[in-house]
């Protein structure tokens, strides 16, 4: 009998590859967030064990060293990396402690609750600047982009031949990145179209219904730019903590092999599809971002193929 109280509207945009019985944990990805400060410790223990919960075998989340243990303490399968840290957010050495442990890496998230001080900028340029790392950036990554204004030029675009960057923005980040408003959807929408013309980055740009704005992989010729509208997801949703769940579920799957635009669409989807869950088993009011991270472990296998 399914413990479920829900069933998918519409069947996933894409699916994961089903688990060979001869898997093991290499095989779902190595992934690694950057985030947290002292006060915000919570959104990237939610974005880490969600990429826990999302399926990926191996999960760091690289911390400042004052927030460790908390980080620490929500779960005991998350590994952690303590960083240099000021009184609450990352120094300026962080950037210099974290470089030398991206190797062998499958994707990195950097941001949730991370602060825009001057150790969170050296980290989010350098990590920016890794060119053959699949990156997701969300919240205060998305806030230094905005204060430095690194993407008003090309120095950061990625080719075809880089790997992917993904950005997660809900309509308050995305205006400041972009001058977009926030209550203007399509103006928001049109501001991610540039963004992917000129970057050739994905972008998540979130909300009731989120979309996906990117470009289809494969022909490096083809530069039609797509813009997918969600399915899933309702209001309930509205709570603290719900985008830092979706950032880890992004980096999860880029993690697992999926192409940025797949990854994200997947990611949305699932993300939606558990708060849907989570609304019927709570409420709306009641429900909260950690109802959404735990009912990933109930429904993340209708990302899956048969
Ligand atoms: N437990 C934890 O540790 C948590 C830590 N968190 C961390 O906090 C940091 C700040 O992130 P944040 O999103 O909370 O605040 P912020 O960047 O000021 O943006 C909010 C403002 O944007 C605007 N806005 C307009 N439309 C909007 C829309 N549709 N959806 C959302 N916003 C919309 C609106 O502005 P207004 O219109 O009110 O002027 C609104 O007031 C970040 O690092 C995050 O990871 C959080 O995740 C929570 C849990
Ligand atoms: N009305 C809604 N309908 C569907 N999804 C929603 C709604 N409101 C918020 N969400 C989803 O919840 C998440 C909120 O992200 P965000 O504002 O970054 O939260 P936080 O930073 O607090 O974690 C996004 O994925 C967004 O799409
Ligand atoms: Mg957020």
């Amino acid at each position: 009998m399914s413990k479920l109280l829900t069933k998918a509207a519409s069947p996933p945009p894409v699916q994961l590859p089903s688990r060979k019985q001869s898997a093991h944990k290499g095989n779902f990805g190595r992934v690694l967030l950057v985030g947290g400060s002292r006060g915000m410790a919570g959104s990237i223990s939610l974005s880490s064990i969600a990429a826990l919960h999302a399926g990926a075998g191996l999960v760091s989340a690289a911390v400042p060293d004052a927030v460790l243990e908390s980080v620490a303490g929500f779960h005991p399968a998350l590994m952690t990396i303590p960083l240099p840290c000021d009184s609450a957010e990352f120094s300026q050495l962080a950037w210099s402690e974290l470089r030398s442990r991206l190797s062998d890496l499958s994707a990195v998230g950097c941001g949730p609750g991370m602060g825009t001080g001057a150790g969170s900028r050296l980290l989010v340029k350098g990590l920016l600047s890794q060119k053959k790392l699949p990156l997701v950036l969300d919240a205060d990554a998305i806030n230094v982009l905005s204060m430095e204004g690194w993407l008003d030029d090309e120095q950061f675009a990625r080719s075809d031949e880089d790997a992917p960057c993904v950005l997660t923005p809900h309509p308050g980040e995305l205006q400041r990145l972009t001058n977009a408003s926030a209550k203007d959807v399509s103006a928001q929408l049109q501001a991610a179209e540039e963004l992917v013309r000129r970057l050739n980055f994905t972008v998540v740009v979130k909300g009731g219904p989120s979309h996906v704005v990117g470009r289809s992989p494969g022909d490096a010729n083809d530069t039609t730019i797509q813009v997918w509208q969600n399915t899933t997801g309702n209001p309930g949703m509205a709570t603290a903590g719900c985008g830092d769940v979706l950032t880890g579920v992004v980096t999860s799957l880029l993690g697992q092999g999926l192409d940025a635009m797949a990854a994200a669409q997947l990611a949305v989807w699932v993300h939606g599809r558990s708060g849907d869950e989570s609304a019927a088993r709570h409420s709306y009011a009641g429900m909260t971002a950690l109802h959404v991270l735990e009912t990933l472990a109930d429904i993340a296998d209708e990302m899956t193929s048969d």
